[in-house]
């Protein structure tokens, strides 16, 4: 299904582990910052709205996306999250940087993913466009922030091996 056929804001909240006991690592790309901080904010106050506790949240920004794994690298070492989320905005140019921008950069968070234990989420936009990224930022489509941050508490609970994370239906 693609983006265009969904909301990205939507949950139930019914259905989400409380957030309260999680540690959160969110990691920040300031290329294209309005669209960044727009995914940032939505992605907070879903998991604020879940049960996190701000405090526990911590926030590093990173120059563009293709810092970001080494973000979220040094991050996990250095604070030992339940669950990071690393956010960006990859928008194509007139070249083929694009493509190796987003491929590096999901390619190194999968790579993260199988290498350590902590969840990381991919709260990557990759779009053609300025108009794409911003309807997935809290545009028409909802907010990618809010999806991955839904993402996150469901990755954390089942990254603790919790009982919960048995009944988890998703
Ligand atoms: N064009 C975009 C970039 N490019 C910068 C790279 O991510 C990286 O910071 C640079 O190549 C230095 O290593 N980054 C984005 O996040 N979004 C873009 O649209
Ligand atoms: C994703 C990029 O690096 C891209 O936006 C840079 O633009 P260009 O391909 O025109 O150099």
């Amino acid at each position: 299904m693609a983006t265009a056929n969904t909301n990205l804001s939507d949950y139930d909240k019914s259905t989400i582990p409380n957030a309260e006991d999680l540690r959160f690592g969110i990691v920040v790309s300031e290329w294209n910052s309005s669209i960044t901080d727009a995914l940032y904010q939505g992605a907070v106050e879903a998991l604020l709205d879940c049960g996190a506790v701000e405090h526990q949240i911590v926030k590093w920004d990173v120059p563009g996306s293709f810092e970001l794994v080494y973000g979220a690298k040094k991050m996990i070492k250095r604070h030992d999250p339940d669950v990071i989320i690393v956010i960006g905005s990859v928008i194509q140019g007139e070249t083929k940087h694009f493509d190796f921008v987003c491929q590096a950069t999901a390619q190194g968070i999968m790579d993260l993913n199988l290498q350590h234990e902590t969840p990381i989420i991919f709260c990557v936009l990759t779009d053609n466009n300025m108009q794409q990224a911003i309807d997935r930022s809290g545009g028409k489509h909802g907010n990618k922030g809010v999806e991955a941050a839904i993402a996150a508490i469901k990755m954390a609970v089942l990254g603790r091996g919790s009982a919960f994370a048995d009944e988890l239906e998703f």
